[in-house]
């Protein structure tokens, strides 16, 4: 995916640091999301906005995607990236997450991308076609 991984990175790079907004994104779109966290559940969302602990999993969140994008590109590390999401899912799959969640995540997701960047059409498909293999393996495992 030589020819994809610019149009991600470029993109990308426009939101990583949007840690805090873009979860209360997937959270505001899918409060059945926020319910499976023990620490969010229950709780308003406008308030745990400001807290330290929607930071850090903010954070973590974003994180973890800046790790694959940087990753995305290079034949050489495919492997990793593999290895990367099978671990994810698989720490997912053991917390009762499921697949469902994880498509809603991915819609409210790539609806803040498409706001929040400057989109074009090979912006989308570069997103499409690597989100799609990326989400094979991890649906893969979830349920
Ligand atoms: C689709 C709905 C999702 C649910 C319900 C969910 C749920 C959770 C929960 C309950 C935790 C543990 C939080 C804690 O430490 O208290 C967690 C951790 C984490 N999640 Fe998610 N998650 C979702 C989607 C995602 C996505 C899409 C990603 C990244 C692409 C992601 C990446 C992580 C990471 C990196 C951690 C921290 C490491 C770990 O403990 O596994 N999650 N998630």
């Amino acid at each position: 995916h030589c020819d994809k991984a610019p149009f991600i990175k470029a993109s990308w790079n426009q939101v990583k640091h949007n840690e805090v907004d873009i979860l209360y994104t997937v959270f505001k779109a899918y409060p059945e999301i926020q319910d499976r966290f023990p620490k969010f559940a229950g709780k308003d969302l406008e308030a745990i906005k400001e807290t330290a602990e929607f930071a850090v999993h903010s954070t973590r969140i974003v994180s973890f995607m800046s790790e694959i994008v940087s990753l995305v590109g290079n034949p050489a590390v495919q492997s990793s990236i593999d290895l990367l999401l099978v671990k994810m899912a698989n720490d997912h799959k053991a917390r009762g997450v499921t697949k469902e969640l994880f498509e809603k995540f991915n819609i409210a997701f790539m609806g803040y991308l498409k706001s929040h960047t400057t989109w074009d059409e090979k912006t989308e498909n570069a997103w499409k076609v690597v989100g799609d293999e990326h989400h094979a393996i991890v649906y893969s495992i979830l349920e």
